[in-house]
Order: C-alpha cells, then structure tokens, then sequence
C-alpha cells in the first residue's frame, strides 16, 4: 500500500474538517478524491504531508510513518499544491532546479532532469523565461514541473486544474496519465467530476469531512442504475422553468450550465415527456434532448441530496 489513513480525525477550531477518515491506496493507480469545495481534501492531503498535524488516527505513507520518518519518505513524493507555489523571480528552469535540489537531485543529473521534466509539460522552450511572465495555464504546468523532476514514485495534486485554460487542463490530464504509466502512483483531488472520472481508476467521493462512497467509477455509477441523466437545450432558460423541472416527480435535480440544462431523475421514459411537458408549461421550448447514462455527479447527488457544484 502507498498510503493507509486510519481514523483521521482534524479540527480547526470549531470546524471538524475530518472526521475519522479511513482509507488505503494501492501503488499504481490514479486515485481520485472527489468532492465539493470544503469537503475536506486539501485538509487530508494536508495531514498526509506534514504540513498540518491531524488531531487523531493515523497515516502510514509507503508503511513508514512520516512524523518519524520524514525526510526519507518525503523524497519519495511529490506534491503539487493548490495555490500555486512557483517562485515568480526565478525563470522556470531556475524554479524546478530549486526543488530538484531541495528534494537532493544528483548534482549531475539536475540539468537532464529539469529539462525532462519542464519538456513534459510543455515548457522546454520557454525554460529561461521569468514564470511572473506566464499565464495561469502555464503557472499550473510549472508548478507541476517543480513537483516531479526528482521522480516521486507518489504524486498528490491537489486541484490542480482550477482556473486554467482547457487546453492546458488536457495536458494536464494527460500528464497525470503518462506519469502514472511510468511507474508513479498519483493522488489527485478535484471537484470537477468529468475529470476524475477520465483518469482515475479508483475514487474515493468526500463529503463533510467523510468519505461518502468508495469504488471505481464503474462500481460507484453501478449503485445508481435506477438513475438516468437528461440533458436538454432550451431556446430559454428562466430560474422558473428550472424550478418547475426540479417540481416533476421523479427528478432528482435541473441544473443549467452553458445553456444546456442537465436534469438526473429515475430511470423511467415517461419522466422525457413529462420534462418536455414541464420546459412547455413554463414557456420554453425544448430545442435538443439526449438522454446520457448516470455519472459521479448522480452518485453525490443521491448520497446527499445535494449538487457538486452547490
Ligand atoms: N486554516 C483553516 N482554519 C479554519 N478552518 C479551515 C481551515 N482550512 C480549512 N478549514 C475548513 O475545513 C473544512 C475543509 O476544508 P478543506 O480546504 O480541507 O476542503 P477542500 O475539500 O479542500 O475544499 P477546497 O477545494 O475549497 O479547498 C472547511 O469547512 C474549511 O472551511
């Protein structure tokens, strides 16, 4: 195993950010940790680290324990934190040589390592330019750069996608993949579900400090089969026609994003017609309807009752 929680447990004060979080994860898999924003993730990710103390329980990261074994394990991983952590005086090539010589890069290797590392996220050619001089994508991408010049054989992203372009979110995904394929197991948090259901192969969802759900994405859609998602385009959205889909019994939740509503309820056709009936009766028209199979965002949905994106 490359990590084992037992019980974590982590307050800030008032707030129990974990509360008795157990779980174990295997070497080689993208391990995905879904769940909304203050779920808790970067707190686990946090404890699992050092960077803060969980209150209770225990973490075992490739069987060691990190508060006594610290720098050994440490050099084992690699961690690309939330809030980008690249220094914006330093060109790139001099930010990731400054972590490979943190985490003890063989002097010698330190030039190969840092181009290798700054080529895979597409950065070599631009390896002597000032990062305050990169865009948010970019930042991103050398920010990840920083976390695996010295070859981790565990990588922890936390969120690292928010804010960013989409082109520059595809190769990041991609990296995850290509990384994990070399040999590295990742941890990857996020609140966006398309994501962790692309790379990961095994998930854990979190919610109010707990893991809710545990499996891969197909065992967890799985326990939802009685659900279906419709998704519709309507040639107007009003916060009424989307009250009115939400009233149809049987619908889970309506939600619009970019124009297009995406309304999960049973698995039952006469519930398509009866959203078509509800889109008329509130004056709208419908203008294309798919029906698509259920997702993570449906097993959050009834594991909660609420939304990811709440
Ligand atoms: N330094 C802190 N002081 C007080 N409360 C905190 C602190 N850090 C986190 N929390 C609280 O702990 C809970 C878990 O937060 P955490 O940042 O771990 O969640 P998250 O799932 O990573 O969310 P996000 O994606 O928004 O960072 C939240 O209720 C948050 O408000």
């Amino acid at each position: 195993m490359v990590l084992q929680c037992q019980d974590v447990v982590k307050r800030y004060k008032e707030s129990l950010a974990l509360d008795n979080v157990s779980l174990n994860i295997k070497e080689g898999s993208i391990f995905g940790l879904l769940g909304p924003n203050g779920a808790g993730k970067t707190s686990l990710i946090n404890c699992i680290v050092g960077l803060i103390q969980k209150d209770k329980g225990s973490i075992y990261v490739f069987g060691s324990d990190l508060s006594k074994n610290g720098i050994g394990i440490k050099k084992k991983i690699g961690i690309v934190p939330q809030e980008i952590a690249v220094y914006r005086d330093l060109t790139a090539y001099e930010n990731v040589a400054f972590f490979a010589k943190l985490y003890e890069v063989d002097k010698r290797e330190i030039k190969a390592r840092v181009e290798e590392a700054l080529e895979f996220v597409g950065l070599l050619d631009k390896k002597d330019q000032f990062s305050k001089t990169f865009s948010g994508g970019m930042m991103r991408r050398l920010n990840i750069a920083c976390a695996i010049a010295h070859s981790p054989r565990l990588i922890i992203m936390d969120e690292p996608t928010v804010g960013i372009d989409p082109q520059s979110r595809e190769l990041i995904l991609q990296s995850v993949k290509t990384l994990n394929k070399r040999g590295s197991t990742v941890i990857y948090t996020s609140h966006y579900m398309e994501e962790v259901e692309k790379i990961c192969d095994d998930i854990a969802i979190m919610d109010h400090g707990r893991v809710i759900a545990r499996g891969s994405k197909e065992e967890l859609i799985a326990s939802i089969e009685f659900q279906q998602v419709v998704e519709i385009k309507v040639d107007k959205v009003t916060e009424e026609l989307l009250t009115n889909l939400r009233d149809v019994q049987g619908v889970l939740e309506a939600n619009e994003e970019k124009g297009k509503i995406t309304v999960t309820c049973s698995k039952n056709n006469d519930l398509v017609s009866k959203i078509i009936e509800a889109v008329t009766n509130s004056g709208g028209k419908v203008t294309a309807l798919s029906v698509e199979k259920p997702n993570l965002e449906g097993v959050f949905l009834t594991l909660t009752g609420r939304s990811l994106r709440d």
